[in-house]
């Protein structure tokens, strides 16, 4: 297993940083998680890919707030025009013509609710500590640690890449229609991945700094990965399905 904490100790140019967080990606993205393996080739039963959906629905609402924490802390007028395209990217113009309306239209295309989906009351308890984790950082650390934690999007368009052509081939309930919410993601990601990743390698300018940044990510990509482990456990057919949280098989 890779360590990440060399920073700590002798400090690195900034490029040198970049190739330590790409590791941190290749290392620690929820690409490599078993629950995605499954959806990509084909094994995921409907209830498990509305669980998904359902769950990442939480994650999906609460980006956009932890964007106005960060934009709170942004003393720079270039940067927060720059930062709050990311809200408007999720609730478009008025609140439900933006990316957060297109995963409740990828949500009820797989047969849900939306008010239910839209309660989270459903989701996993696990779903709901790790997106509230990731609230939780970009409102209670440093604006460079809330900028990095941001950095697992230089690694959405890949499993994005992998996620969408499998979805239509593998599963004869999903339409292009249903996967509007992924289609703009991409360019989206990419335009604000280079931004994030240039502010960081900007200012993490010290080896404190910079193992912070290191730290940041690491954290995101737990976030993301916890988030698959609850639905594996509690859809994956080894655990159960917590009180409370959506099972549509319970009469
Ligand atoms: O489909 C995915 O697997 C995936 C991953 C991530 C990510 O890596 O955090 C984001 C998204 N999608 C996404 O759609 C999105 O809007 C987004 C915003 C952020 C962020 O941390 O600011 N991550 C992600």
């Amino acid at each position: 297993m890779k360590e990440f904490s060399s920073a700590a100790r002798d400090g690195l140019t900034p490029w040198q940083l970049e190739e330590v967080l790409r590791d941190v990606g290749a290392a620690r993205y929820h690409n490599l998680h078993p629950f995605h393996h499954r959806m990509v080739s084909g094994a995921l039963t409907k209830t498990q890919m509305q669980a998904w959906a359902l769950n990442r629905y939480c994650y999906q609402s609460v980006i956009p707030r932890k964007d106005a924490m960060i934009l709170s802390q942004a003393e720079d007028p270039a940067f927060r025009a720059q930062w709050r395209k990311r809200i408007e990217d999720h609730d478009g113009d008025d609140g439900w013509n933006g990316g957060i309306a297109r995963w409740l239209k990828l949500a009820t295309g797989l047969g849900l609710d939306a008010e239910m989906v839209k309660s989270e009351q459903l989701a996993l308890p696990a779903t709901r500590f790790a997106v509230g984790a990731y609230l939780s950082f970009c409102t209670n650390r440093s604006l460079l640690e809330a900028v990095a934690s941001s950095l697992t999007e230089l690694f959405s368009p890949v499993i994005i890449g992998e996620r969408v052509p499998a979805m239509l081939a593998k599963y004869d309930y999903v339409s292009e229609d249903i996967l509007a919410y992924f289609k703009p993601r991409p360019t989206q990601a990419s335009r604000d991945a280079d931004f994030a990743l240039a502010y960081v390698m900007q200012h993490a300018t010290t080896p404190e700094k910079q193992q912070a940044v290191i730290d940041a990510l690491v954290f995101k990509c737990d976030v993301l990965w916890a988030m698959l482990d609850a639905l594996d456990y509690a859809y994956g057919g080894k655990g159960h399905v917590p009180p409370g949280a959506f099972n549509p098989g319970e009469g």
